[in-house]
């Protein structure tokens, strides 16, 4: 497949997510001839020469040279990138923000009155073209900015569109959200050494499990209460393994847990970036 637009497109700050969201532009029919990356080490950059044929270029060039950039470091990186892109970002450039926390408000005052910029909050699952990207406007950004938005991160998953005051939350839910899945996974993995499986088919078994009970949430239709009635048997051993999971208070420490993960968004977006 090949885009019929030739937009210039910049990654700054290209690990993990970067790298992801690059290879799922590149699967999505974005030619490397219009991506741009910045790196911090020069070896990175070779990497993603080579592995991609992109192009690596400096924080300033690639604003003086791309259309959107996408803003992919840590936000506790964040405010040094924009003090290098501030003198280079016109607002004519469209904006765009994965990072945790980083609000558009803390973007925007410091770039060039009026650019326009969007949060959004991808998760790792970008890789496999299954990501869940949420994305938000900031002030002074357009219908047309969120289109291009949702066309760069639809590529390589589902897009949502949120107001930015859920975009904390929705850090919590699905920004992390893949790790407490291979938690479970790999607490599940341990249960089954303990019942005396070898690792290799304990930890296969719970795999195809996640898969299988996945793609019933996703595609029955069904409430998950009951997806899991269903295999509840009357006296059966389902039963005996829900009751511990509520006598641990599994469902209270989910709870807890979703909420320090939006309140360490919340730190992070007011400078507490420690
Ligand atoms: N990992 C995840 O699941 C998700 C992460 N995010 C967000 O994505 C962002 C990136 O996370 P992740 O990919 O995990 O982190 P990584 O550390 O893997 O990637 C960030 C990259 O930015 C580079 N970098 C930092 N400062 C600069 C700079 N001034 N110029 C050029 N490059 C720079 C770093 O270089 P170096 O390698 O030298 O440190 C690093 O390679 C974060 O803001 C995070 O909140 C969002 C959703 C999910
Ligand atoms: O842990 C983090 O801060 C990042 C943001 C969401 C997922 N990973």
């Amino acid at each position: 497949m090949s885009r019929t637009t030739s937009q210039k497109v910049a990654v700054l700050g290209t690990g993990k997510i970067g790298e992801a969201l690059l290879s799922g532009m590149i699967r999505g029919g974005w030619a490397p001839a219009d991506l741009l990356v910045t790196t911090r080490r020069q070896e990175r950059a070779d990497e993603l020469r080579t592995r991609y044929g992109v192009t690596p270029v400096s924080n300033a060039d690639a604003a003086k040279r791309a259309d959107t950039l996408i803003l992919a470091c840590k936000p506790q990186d964040m405010a040094k990138l924009l003090d290098e892109l501030a003198p280079h970002v016109t607002a004519d450039r469209l904006v765009i923000s994965a990072a945790a926390g980083i609000t558009t408000a803390f973007i925007e005052e410091r770039l060039a009155e009026k650019t326009p910029v969007v949060r959004v909050m991808p998760n790792t699952p970008v890789l496999v073209d299954e990501g869940m990207s949420v994305i938000s406007a900031g002030s002074h950004a357009t219908g047309d900015a969120l289109t291009l938005a949702e066309d760069i991160f639809g590529a390589v998953g589902k897009t949502l569109r949120v107001p930015e005051t859920q975009q904390d939350a929705c850090t919590a839910l699905s920004g992390s959200g893949p790790a407490y899945f291979y938690f479970l996974v790999e607490a599940m993995t341990d249960a089954g050494i303990l019942l005396g499986l070898p690792r290799d088919k304990a930890h296969d078994l719970i795999v195809q499990a996640a898969v299988g009970a996945s793609v019933m949430l996703r595609d029955s239709g069904e409430h998950p209460v009951k997806l899991r009635e269903n295999v509840t048997s009357p006296a059966g051993t389902t039963i005996n393994a829900i009751r511990e999971l509520e006598n641990h208070g599994v469902r209270a420490a989910l709870i807890a847990a979703l909420e320090a993960a939006r309140d360490r968004g919340r730190e992070l977006a007011s400078g507490n970036n420690a």
